[in-house]
Order: C-alpha cells, then structure tokens, then sequence
C-alpha cells in the first residue's frame, strides 16, 4: 500500500456513529466457533509464524526499562529468529524482522541509537498521549506525540480520553484523536481505544469508527495494562467497524489486538481472524500487527519444534 492510499482526516459522520448497533449474541457467537476450529494446518504453521514475527510490535513498556533493556529488544527485533532455527528451515538467508519495535517515548532515543548500532531499519514506535490512561491534559499529550516524533519515532501509539466514550461527546473524541493525528505529522497514528473500559460492544463499535474519522492509521485494542485486554468479540467488532469504514470511504485502516497476546497459537487464531474478515491483504504488517512483549519467544520454540519434533526450554530463546 503506499501513502497516499493511508487513511487522513474525514468528516465526523456524527449520524453513522449515533445509529450504530451491535448484535451482541451475534458476535459472541461468531467469536466462539472461530476459536473452537482449528486454524492452520500444520504444513502451513511454520509460514505462518514468520508472517506473524513481521506483524510483530515488539514491545516494551515498563517502568524499569532502562537503555540496555531497548538496545537489547531492537538488537531481537532485528534478528527476531535463532540463526539455527532458521537454518534448520532452509531460510537463512531470509531477512526477517518484526514489524516495529514499541517503547515509552522518553526511551526513543535508546532505540535510534541502538538501530544505528545494528544497521537496523525496524520501525520505532512510540507510546504517547499520556500512556496508559490518557489522563494527562491535551497540550502535554500533543507535545509527547512530537517530543517522539522528533526523537525518531515514525509509528505513534496513542490512548484515548474513555470518559469522552462513557459519555458519548464523539466531537471531542473526534477532536482530540484528529489533533494528535495533525500531531503525528507523517508518522504512522495508531490509535488505543482501551476497549476493556468502554463497557459495552456498541461504544467499541463507534469508537472505532469516531477514531477512523479522525485519521487513524491503525486502532487498537488496548494499552495492556487494562484488566481485560484484546479478546475476539473485541476485535471482531473493531476489524467489522474497519471493513465498514473502509466500504464508505476507500479508506483501508489497520488493526493492532494488544495486551495478553502471549502463544504462538493464539497468534495463528489472530491471523486467521484477519484473513477470514478482510482477507488476506490485512495480514501484512502495513496493516495488522500484534503489540506483545512476550510472544516471540514461543513463536520460536514452535518452529524449533516444527523442525525437530522437540521442544525447547523458553530460556533457549531469549528476548534479548
Ligand atoms: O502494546 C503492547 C502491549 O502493551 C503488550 O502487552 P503484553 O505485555 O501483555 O504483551
């Protein structure tokens, strides 16, 4: 996909967002037999985990990341793969990295300096915009998204004001989400809508869409740190609210489930969630990708596995 066919600032459509209905049962349905049904053949699996380690938003978000702890995540993201692993599967020469690395913006500069180290191209991400609650008054939260942006981030990983959803002021969601998009400049806006607190299917449904209006690269499930974090009904909502956007306007918006996403078998029921609902161009990284911090490591030990028959320990495959 190239630039210009990325989604920019629409309208607020405020008769679209008011008239939204979900049918609960429905979706509740439909995301239990998804995950009852067996989704990869085993041929396929070991392809399907590569896609899925350049879909990767390879994250780290926590209070005692420190410079060693970054330059080590962007030096995995990098070389996502065990040199032998990929050996063993006839792929060493296949240039493989995650999708992004993800990290807090004050930590941005670690991880320029770490890709200059590494001769790594893999995208920076930042979290901005008052992570993880978005409680933090608009002016800072916009001059988080270019304190980042100037550091070095091209992707920007925002959260939204959930009480503008509880009490449906879809304006001055609207505002707010279009603000830190003109904000983001030319970087990527991934935008969290933190669908653990919006209490009802409904307001993730118009939400998304809300953030879509307002210029959204991709939307995503939630920060990690809620209680409840990315679920199937959730991002069966959230992936239908896209495939509605996309229909009315020819906008192709992408989709980001975070939080908990921690097995290689989950991640092939995600994927397979995108190709059944959007098909098969919502499975590159230009528009899906996972935020976890700790899927990699299994998603190694699977392709050990589907080249051996063994297991290995997870300490085998370190994250950095
Ligand atoms: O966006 C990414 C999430 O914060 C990562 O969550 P996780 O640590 O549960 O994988």
């Amino acid at each position: 996909m190239v630039d210009s066919q990325r989604n920019v600032i629409q309208p607020l459509d405020l008769a679209w967002v008011e008239s939204s209905r979900v049918n609960l049962p429905a979706v509740q349905r439909r995301a239990a037999t998804h995950l009852k049904r067996r989704s990869v053949k085993k041929d396929w699996q070991a392809a399907w985990f590569l896609r899925a380690v350049t879909c990767l938003d390879l994250t780290t978000l926590s209070g005692d990341d420190t410079e060693t702890n970054v330059s080590r995540l962007c030096f995995k993201a990098n070389n996502p793969i065990r040199q032998d692993v990929l050996e063993s599967l006839q792929l060493k020469d296949l240039k493989i990295t995650t999708g992004a690395v993800c990290v807090y913006s004050s930590r941005v500069k670690d991880a320029v300096t770490a890709n200059k180290n590494n001769h790594s191209q893999v995208p920076i991400a930042s979290v901005a915009a008052g992570f993880p609650d978005g409680q933090t008054p608009l002016p800072q939260r916009l001059d988080e998204i270019k304190y980042a942006v100037e550091a070095g981030a091209s992707e920007i990983d925002i959260v939204i004001t959930r009480s503008y959803v509880l009490s449906g002021n879809w304006q001055a969601l609207y505002d707010e989400v279009a603000a830190c998009k003109k904000a983001c400049g030319n970087a990527l806006l991934k935008t969290i809508i933190a669908t653990g607190h919006l209490g009802t299917l409904t307001n993730v449904y118009k939400a998304s869409l809300v953030s879509m209006m307002a210029g959204s690269t991709f939307i995503k499930t939630s920060t990690g740190k809620e209680a409840v974090n990315a679920t199937f009904p959730v991002a069966l909502v959230m992936i239908r609210a896209i495939r509605d956007f996309y229909q009315r306007t020819g906008y192709k918006v992408g989709f980001k489930p975070a939080g908990g996403i921690r097995s290689a078998k989950d991640c092939l029921s995600w994927l397979a969630l995108m190709k059944e609902e959007l098909g098969d161009e919502w499975t590159q990284p230009n528009l899906f990708r996972i935020g976890a911090s700790s899927l990699l490591g299994d998603i190694e030990r699977q392709l050990y596995h589907f080249q051996t028959g063994r297991y290995a320990a997870l300490y085998q495959f370190p994250m950095s």
